[in-house]
C-alpha cells in the first residue's frame, strides 16, 4: 500500500489557488485554521449560525456557500453526509466550472451516487481518520492524525497532487497518509463507527454499566470501571496494541482479558458484524439513513434521547464535576 509522509507532499501545489472549506463543524473549523496556519488561501463557505460566528470570530474570511464556491478553485465539502447532496445541487454544482476540484472527508454521497459530479472537475478525497476536534489538537501539538485519500476523478492530471498538498496542510502528511477508494473508505468508515468505534464501544460500556448496576454495585463504581478507565486502557493500545496494553495490566486482568473477552464478544458479535457490513456494502444502510433524515430523523432522535436520559450520563456528569480536570471554572 502507497504511503506518503511530509516529503512526499508539496504546499507549492496549492500555491495560488483559493480553498473554500463549506462547513465549519467538527472537520471544518479544524481543516481551515490547519491549511490557514499551513498558509494556504483558505475561506469558508457556511450559512448563517453559530459555526459561521465561530469561523467569524477565528478570523477566518466567511462566505455564504455559493459565493465561496463561486471564489474557490478547490471545494472541501464538510457539510453533514445527509445534507450535501441538496447544498451541492443549489449552491456547489452551478460554480463548479471547469478544472475545479471537488473534495470530500467521507465518501458516502460519491459511492452511493447522491452527488454526481460533472466530468470535466477533479474529484478527491482527503479523509482524517480521527474526530475534527482532534485534527486541530493534534496539529496544534505539532503532530498530525493519519488520513486516506482517494482519487474519483482526475480531469486535470493534477488530483493526487492537490490531495496530498491538502493533506499535508492539515497535518496528515506528519502522521501517515494511505491511498485507498471511495468504496473502501466508505465502506470501512461506516462498518468502524457502526460496529466497533462508535456503536460496538457505547454498547459495550452500557452492557457492563447495566450489568452491575443490575447486580446492586453502586452506579459510581461501574461508571469508574467501565467507562472512565476505557480511556486508560485504550490509550495503551493506541500507543503499542494489544502486547502493550496487557505488559501494562495485572497478570490476572490479562488472563480473564484473554479467556472471557471472546465470550463477551463471541459468534452472534460476529454474525452482527457481518450483518451490519452486508447493509453498508448493498446501500441498505445509506437508503436507511437517507429516508430517516426525509422524516426528521424520528428513529435518531428517540434512540440519541433515550441514551442521553441514560443512568450513566446522570452519574457521569456528576463524577466528572468531582475531578478537577474536568472543571471548567
Ligand atoms: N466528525 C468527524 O470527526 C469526521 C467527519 N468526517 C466527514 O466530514 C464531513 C463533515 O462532518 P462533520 O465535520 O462531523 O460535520 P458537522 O455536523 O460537525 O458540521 C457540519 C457543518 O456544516 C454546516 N451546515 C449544515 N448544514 C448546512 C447547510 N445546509 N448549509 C451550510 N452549512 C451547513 C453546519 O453549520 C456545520 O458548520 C462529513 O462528510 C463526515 O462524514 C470524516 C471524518 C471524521
Ligand atoms: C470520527 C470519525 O472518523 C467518524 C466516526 O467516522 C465520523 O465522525 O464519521
Ligand atoms: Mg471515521
Ligand atoms: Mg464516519
Amino acid at each position: 500500500m502507497e504511503k506518503y509522509y511530509e516529503s512526499d507532499a508539496d504546499l507549492g501545489d496549492l500555491a495560488g489557488k483559493t480553498i473554500a472549506v463549506i462547513g465549519y463543524g467538527s472537520q471544518g473549523r479544524g481543516q481551515a485554521l490547519n491549511l490557514k496556519d499551513s498558509g494556504l488561501d483558505v475561506i469558508i463557505g457556511i450559512r448563517p449560525g453559530k459555526s459561521r460566528e465561530q469561523a467569524e470570530k477565528d478570523g477566518l474570511s466567511v462566505f455564504d456557500v455559493s459565493e465561496a464556491a463561486r471564489r474557490a478553485d478547490v471545494i472541501q465539502i464538510l457539510l453533514p453526509d445527509e445534507n450535501q447532496a441538496q447544498v451541492y445541487k443549489n449552491e456547489i454544482m452551478p460554480y463548479l466550472s471547469e478544472n475545479k476540484c471537488l473534495m470530500f472527508s467521507h465518501g458516502f454521497n460519491i459511492h452511493y451516487g447522491q452527488i454526481i459530479p460533472p466530468k470535466d472537475v477533479d474529484v478527491v478525497m482527503v479523509a482524517p481518520k480521527g474526530p475534527g476536534h482532534m485534527v486541530r489538537r493534534t496539529f496544534e501539538e505539532g503532530k498530525g492524525v493519519p488520513a486516506l485519500i482517494a482519487i474519483e476523478q482526475d480531469y486535470t492530471g493534477n488530483a493526487k497532487k492537490i490531495a496530498l498538498a491538502y493533506a499535508k496542510g492539515i497535518g496528515g502528511t506528519r502522521a501517515v497518509v494511505l491511498e485507498t477508494s471511495f468504496r473502501e473508505e466508505t465502506e470501512t468508515d461506516l462498518f468502524g463507527e457502526q460496529a466497533v468505534l462508535c456503536g460496538g464501544v457505547t454498547s459495550l460500556i452500557k452492557a457492563g454499566f447495566e450489568t452491575l448496576v443490575g447486580a446492586g454495585y453502586a452506579p459510581e463504581m461501574a461508571y469508574l470501571e467501565v467507562l472512565h478507565e476505557m480511556k486508560l486502557i485504550v490509550d495503551l493500545i493506541y500507543e503499542g496494541g494489544f502486547t502493550n496494553m496487557r505488559d501494562s495490566i495485572s497478570n490476572t486482568a490479562q488472563y480473564g482479558d484473554i479467556t472471557r473477552g471472546p465470550r463477551v464478544v463471541g459468534k452472534e458479535s460476529y454474525e452482527a458484524m457481518d450483518e451490519i457490513l452486508c447493509e453498508i456494502q448493498t446501500g441498505e444502510f445509506a437508503k436507511e439513513w437517507i429516508l430517516e433524515n426525509m422524516v426528521n430523523r424520528p428513529v435518531f432522535n428517540a434512540l440519541t434521547r433515550s441514551d442521553e436520559e441514560h443512568l450513566i450520563e446522570e452519574v457521569g456528569a456528576e463524577i466528572r464535576s468531582m475531578m478537577p480536570q474536568f472543571r471548567k471554572d
